[in-house]
């Protein structure tokens, strides 16, 4: 805790319970408890340091990856730390490498795709780091069009062995994190082919390193493919390019649990849908969806300490500064990334819920679910990383000049946050997937099948097409039912007008591709109204501690009618609301972030960062900025001499040629 708390003034206006704030948002008093341990376990460890990240070479940051992601090995068997616990270390640790990949996408693919012969084989090693995986599905010619991969698994009979190459440039594997220093193996996706015939993309067990000296195997190329945006950041992973000349591994490393391969080269499908393969996507996406509030909800805490902070401009009379906070323009862009934190927190909790609920039905060989859970993984996952990657973005200019500088931490957070955009599936890609099961949906209205999940309100069409919103003051915007209203009418109604228009186009194709900017909107909106429904239901729930529920439930309005205005223009469009129902939404929220200014604070202390997961000497807890600043200026390489390198060779010859210029004259 703070000597001296800059920001007491501040926490003493809260008008609610911080301490059961931190329950809500990490979901029980066991996950506030085991979070600040491993939390203060990383920050009080020497080697799990990270203020000078940004000024270490490649090499040097990605030797300090290892170390820290051996050290984290070593701390998590020496202390036998649950998994959970061991989840939250890395988190604490908070630079990407290659143990990411290992634990988040190499162990799930082989649960999710291998035997239970297999995965009683390889997963033992991979728990125990005897082995280190990545996950090669990416090349350089296709990333988005998984079916479109060129890299061949042809089976030999003979040898009973499948033979893994390379055909082209384009079919190098290029991407994949870990894969370029550190992964030992591999599941590498190919189009699998057998009987001379092409059954398309399997996953495959391959081992790319010798497990004596690191070296690659015969016939397998591989390395970094090289400097990423951003100093520090994502350069810390060694993204990889892999190229296999023939390469033989034993026939019971295809990952057979959905389809197989027999002695005799026999292709077999086992009866269940094919997209199963992607489920290690699918998984994947949605624990984006909860590091999205983590990495938004820390930008909005650097920027919301820094404002109560920051003055700037006194009063007419010659009085004390403000504080930035003050200013209606801060609030309205800071206040709804703040909304927008716990909005992304609970919906990752309750996409958490969904997928868990989805694998259990899947185990019972019940499919139903699947489009459900394809459509709001990649959907929300689309939407989430957009908002956050802009947040971030708009967090930094919230902090003026000193948000620039490495030491805010706004910087590097942007630069390893931004690919959340593009990797685990384009944002664009995914939301037309989510497009295509809208369209789906509103197709099927007709025949009278009631659609469900996260879709059942399209069943209410004949009503929300029509309907027309009730709202007549600024506080009838606080009554949830006319937020929800409003919502699924302009879902409904976006996703109709995009069904009406490629209807009448020569073909569904043709008006799919014609239409495609219109659905993108349509499927943002149905993906907003998924997070508005899932916030107000967690308010409407049982929340424990003073005023906490208050709170939530003015956040909850805060970010529903920032959506509304935002785009205010999909709403007016569709005639969902008046123009003065538009005006009347935007008044509330005025006095919405009226409410939330003297618990702003407090509200970003719920989320219980230490001062080092933030990383940030504008976020700092006690809100003493300037001296930290100050200090950090001077730790930099360029002022570890006090006349610069380089001054003998190119300033004085340039100062004294000036002089004699000058003399001559
Ligand atoms: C790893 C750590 C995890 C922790 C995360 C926390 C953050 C930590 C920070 C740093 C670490 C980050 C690490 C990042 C690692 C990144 C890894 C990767 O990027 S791996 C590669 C990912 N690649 C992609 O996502 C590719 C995207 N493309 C696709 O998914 C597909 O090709 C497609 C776009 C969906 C198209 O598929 P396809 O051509 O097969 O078909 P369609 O004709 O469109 O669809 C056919 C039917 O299949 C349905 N479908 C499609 N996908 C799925 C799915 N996943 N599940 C279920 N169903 C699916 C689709 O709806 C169609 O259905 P029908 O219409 O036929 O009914
Ligand atoms: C940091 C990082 C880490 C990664 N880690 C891994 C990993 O571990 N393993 C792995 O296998 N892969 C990994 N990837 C690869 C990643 O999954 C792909 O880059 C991603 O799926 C996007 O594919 P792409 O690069 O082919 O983009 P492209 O599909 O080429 O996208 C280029 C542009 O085309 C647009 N576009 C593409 N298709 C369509 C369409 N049908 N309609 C409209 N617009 C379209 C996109 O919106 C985008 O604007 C990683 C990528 C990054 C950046």
């Amino acid at each position: 805790m703070a000597e001296v708390d800059h920001l007491a003034a501040e926490r003493a206006t809260a008008r609610f319970d911080v301490e059961e704030m931190k329950v809500a948002w990490a979901g029980s008093r066991h996950a506030v408890h085991v979070a600040d341990r491993m939390a203060r376990l990383v920050a009080s460890d020497p080697v799990f340091r990270k203020d000078n990240r940004t000024m270490l070479s490649r090499k040097e940051l990605f030797k300090d990856t290892l170390r820290k992601a051996a050290h984290a090995w070593k701390r998590i068997v020496e202390l036998r730390l649950t998994e959970e616990e061991a989840d939250l270390l890395r988190q604490y640790v908070d630079q990407p490498g290659y143990v990411d990949l290992h634990w988040g996408m190499f162990v799930p693919a082989i649960k999710g795709q291998g035997t239970e012969e297999q995965q009683h084989k390889w997963l033992p090693l991979a728990y125990k780091f005897q082995i280190i995986g990545c996950y090669a599905q990416t090349e350089l010619g296709h990333g988005s069009n998984v079916q479109g991969l060129e890299t061949t698994a042809t089976f030999d009979p003979k040898t009973d062995e499948f033979v893994i190459h390379s055909p082209t440039l384009t079919s190098s594997k290029w991407w994949p994190g870990g894969l370029g220093k550190a992964s030992t193996h591999a599941v590498v996706y190919a189009r699998l082919i057998t009987e001379g015939k092409d059954y398309g993309i399997h996953g495959f067990i391959v081992q790319l390193r010798s497990l004596e000296d690191h070296s690659p195997l015969p016939g397998v190329t591989l390395g970094d493919i090289g400097g990423k945006f951003g100093s520090g950041a994502y350069n810390s992973m060694d993204n990889g390019v892999l190229r296999f000349d023939h390469v033989r591994i034993p026939r019971d490393q295809m990952l057979m649990r959905l389809s197989q391969v027999t002695r005799e080269g026999k292709y077999v499908h086992s009866n269940v849908p094919k997209q199963l393969l992607y489920g290690t996507m699918v998984y994947v996406r949605q624990s984006i969806v909860a590091d999205a509030s983590k990495a938004l909800s820390r930008a909005v805490c650097i920027a919301v300490r820094y404002s109560a902070v920051r003055k700037q401009f006194g009063s007419q009379d010659g009085g004390p500064e403000t504080q930035v906070l003050n200013y209606k323009t801060q609030q309205s862009r800071l206040f709804p990334l703040l909304a927008s934190a716990y909005a992304f927190r609970f919906v990752g909790d309750w996409l958490n819920w969904l997928y868990t609920d989805v694998t259990q039905k899947l185990e019972a060989k019940d499919f139903s679910t699947l489009q459900e859970a394809h459509a709001c993984t990649a959907g929300l996952k689309a939407v989430t990383t957009s908002v956050t990657a802009d947040a971030i973005e708009e967090c930094r200019k919230l902090c003026g000049g000193h948000g620039y500088l490495n030491s805010s931490g706004l910087p590097e957070l942007f630069a390893v946050y931004v690919p959340a955009c593009t990797y685990e599936g384009d944002n664009v890609v995914l939301l037309l997937q989510v497009a295509r099961i809208l369209m789906k949906t509103v197709s099927q209205l007709a025949s009278g099948k009631q659609p469900v999940g996260t879709m059942a309100y399209m069943g209410k069409v004949q009503y929300l097409m029509q309907c027309k919103s009730a709202v007549s003051s600024a506080e009838d915007w606080l009554n949830p039912d006319a937020i929800q209203e409003a919502f699924e009418a302009r879902a409904l109604r976006m996703a109709v007008n995009c069904a009406q228009n490629i209807s009448q186009a020569a073909s569904q194709e043709e008006g799919f591709y014609e239409r495609s900017p219109d659905l993108l909107e349509a499927a943002v909106a149905h993906i907003q109204l998924i997070i508005v429904t899932k916030f107000i239901e967690k308010v409407h729930q049982e929340i424990p501690g003073h005023g906490v529920k208050e709170q939530l439930q003015a956040l909850c309005n805060v970010y529903a009618l920032y959506i509304l205005h935002k785009h205010l223009g999909d709403f007016l469009a569709t005639g969902c609301i008046t123009p003065r129902q538009g005006a009347l939404a935007n008044e509330q929220l005025g006095k919405l972030y009226a409410q939330v200014r003297p618990n702003a604070v407090a509200l970003v202390d719920a989320f219980n960062y230490t001062d080092h997961y933030l990383g940030s000497v504008l976020g700092r807890y006690d809100g003493d900025v300037y001296p930290a600043l100050y200090e950090e200026a001077w730790k930099d390489p360029l002022n570890e001499t006090v006349v610069p390198e380089g001054y003998h060779e190119y300033l004085r010859p340039l100062i004294k040629q000036q002089q004699l210029k000058l003399s001559r004259l």
